[in-house]
């Protein structure tokens, strides 16, 4: 096979490199790219530009929260001009290329933040090709005090007389709006114009073409004896991987499922169906509750009890794989992770990972131990792509469309101790509450619903009895990448029914509350 065939997707699709100075927007400016075909990757503002991976057809500079002038503040490898391939700044990339070009940046009178008109001077500029003076959006302090040298307006706004510019002789623009957000009415045909205009790059990326070369890489990297194995949950993103293995090299995949007593109800046969009768991947269920459980005995700090449960995962995986023995009678040499590239984004931003909130469960933690050498097919894709992916592969809706479900499950539902006896009531009050939000339809309108065991008593009085026990809170919320997220205002008539039928079905609980807190401030899980 030759190299070509095996190369990652950057080498093979034409590529726009994103150099990413640290805006909340910048994988935007991949979303968008990718949403008419054109393949983009993000590298941090710090990338040496004669270590690039590969040579981009474009290089587009994004915003970023510091000031070009200011002590400290990060600057692009003056080599990105020697690539000779257009650029395009965008807010901070924008400052950043005046800056060079001459210091021309200050402080604005005015910060300006939200919309703004934008009013296309120059209609020759190609790209403005197609946009019309219309909305745009602004999030700036900051702005040229001269036009650079070599350059000519192509925009303006009433506060931003360089809201758009160009240079005479290179294909180099500047944008002091964003482009990127869905508040720039005409934001996407400008990103279009310069990625397949002006840098002419292929709008070939579509996720049929991304399967065949992935698959063609995974055969090649595996060989043609050798076994992997993978850790499965039956969410979306390990079966979506589970499944491309499976049709890359058949049975030579081992699909792992651990229950570790904290899953939902029926969740493991359910995930044994799915996986290995609906999908045809071969499945290894692990019954490890006993082992998870016993280790959770008497603790109740969630942080502890998060390092036992992702601990623990470890020890079983690392068992389970040592039993594996390939036919070749090599050694299992892969492993399969479902990582997303929000994950790989957060790892290499130039300004380091973001602060721990909480460790979240993550299988990463097998590397050092294992010596297990990664695969990661959807480590270019976000969820949404990874949903689409699910489609074409032939997931059905039901579990493309899966809420997500954490390693940790409901361990981090039950507050305080986590015993069988609290694991049940949670699971039981979670199945109703999951069970009403499908029979009314609204499953698909609701990014991730659950129930939490709350460690407190309260009174009640049922059948003219006193009751003592303890308290459900339901949280459902809507999100588009759990980063921030909303609540979910149900109708009061399902509250009421979906509380009665817990009081009432539910042994062990008293009152039911529902969680009206967004996050920020609160997280979605309880801990
Ligand atoms: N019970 C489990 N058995 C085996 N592996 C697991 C289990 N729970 C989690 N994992 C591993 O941990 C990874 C991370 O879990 P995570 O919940 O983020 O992803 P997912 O379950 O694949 O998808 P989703 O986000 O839709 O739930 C999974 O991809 C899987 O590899
Ligand atoms: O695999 C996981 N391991 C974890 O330890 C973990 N903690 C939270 N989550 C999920 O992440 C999303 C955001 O949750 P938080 O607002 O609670 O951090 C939500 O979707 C949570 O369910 C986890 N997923
Ligand atoms: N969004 C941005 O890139 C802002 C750039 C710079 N920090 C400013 O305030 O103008
Ligand atoms: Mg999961």
């Amino acid at each position: 096979m030759s190299l070509e065939e095996v190369a990652p997707a950057h080498q093979t699709f034409d590529t726009i490199l994103v150099l990413d100075f640290g805006s909340q927007y910048s994988h935007l400016i991949i979303r968008r790219l990718r949403e008419f075909n054109v393949y983009a990757e993000m590298l941090p503002c710090t990338q040496k530009i004669g270590e690039l991976p590969f040579k981009p057809v474009g290089v587009i500079l994004s915003g970023g929260p510091y000031s070009v002038f200011e002590d400290g503040a990060p600057h692009v490898d003056p080599a990105v001009f020697d690539l000779n391939v257009p650029i395009l700044g965008i807010c901070y990339g924008m400052q950043e290329l005046a800056w060079i070009n001459g210091k021309g940046v200050g402080r604005g009178e005015k910060r300006e933040y939200g919309p703004a008109v934008i009013n296309v001077v120059d209609d020759s500029c190609p790209l403005f090709k197609g946009v019309d003076n219309s909305q745009v959006w602004m999030s700036h302090n900051d702005k040229l005090t001269a036009l650079p040298t070599g350059y000519k307006t192509v925009a303006d706004t009433s506060n931003s007389p360089y809201a758009g510019i160009a240079n005479i002789e290179k294909p180099i623009f500047g944008l002091q709006f964003h482009p990127e957000v869905t508040h720039s009415l005409h934001g996407k045909v400008l990103l279009k114009n310069f990625a397949v205009e002006i840098c002419h790059a292929k709008q070939n990326w579509t996720m049929k073409n991304f399967i065949d070369t992935e698959i063609t890489r995974i055969r090649t990297l595996v060989g043609p004896t050798a076994e992997v194995i993978g850790a499965v949950s039956g969410g979306v993103d390990s079966t979506v991987g589970a499944k491309l293995m499976k049709e890359a090299i058949g049975d030579r995949f081992h699909a792992i499922f651990v229950d570790n007593g904290l899953m939902r109800k029926n969740e493991a046969v359910t995930v044994k169906k799915t996986l290995d009768d609906g999908l045809g991947i071969n499945l290894t269920v692990v019954d490890a509750a006993e082992e998870f459980l016993s280790k959770l005995k008497g603790i109740t700090d969630p942080e502890k009890k998060r390092k036992i449960i992702g601990n623990t995962f470890i020890h079983v995986f690392e068992r389970v794989g040592a039993e594996i023995k390939p036919k070749d009678g090599s050694e299992i040499e892969y492993l399969l992770q479902g990582t997303l590239y929000p994950d790989v984004i957060e790892s290499i931003s130039f300004k380091g990972p973001s602060q721990t909130i909480k460790t979240h469960h993550n299988v990463g933690g097998l590397l050092e131990d294992m010596k297990l050498k990664l695969i990661e097919p959807l480590r270019e894709l976000f969820k949404d792509e990874v949903r689409n992916l699910g489609k074409i592969l032939g997931i059905p809706d039901e579990l493309v469309w899966r809420h997500p479900f954490p390693g940790p499950g409901i361990g981090i539902r039950v507050l305080g101790e986590v015993t069988p006896a609290q694991v049940k009531i949670a699971r039981e009050a979670d199945y109703i509450f999951i069970e009403e939000i499908r029979a009314h339809g609204l499953y698909n309108n609701i990014s991730q619903a659950f129930a939490a065991l709350l460690p407190v008593k309260s009174v009640g009085v049922v059948g003219d009895q006193r009751t003592y026990e303890q308290v459900i809170a339901l949280r459902a919320i809507e999100t588009t990448d759990f980063m921030t997220a909303d609540w979910y205002v149900f109708e009061a008539a399902f509250l009421k029914k979906v509380s009665s039928r817990i009081v009432n079905e539910v042994d062990g609980v008293a009152r039911v509350t529902y969680d009206i807190t967004s996050k920020p401030p609160a997280t979605v899980e309880w801990e």
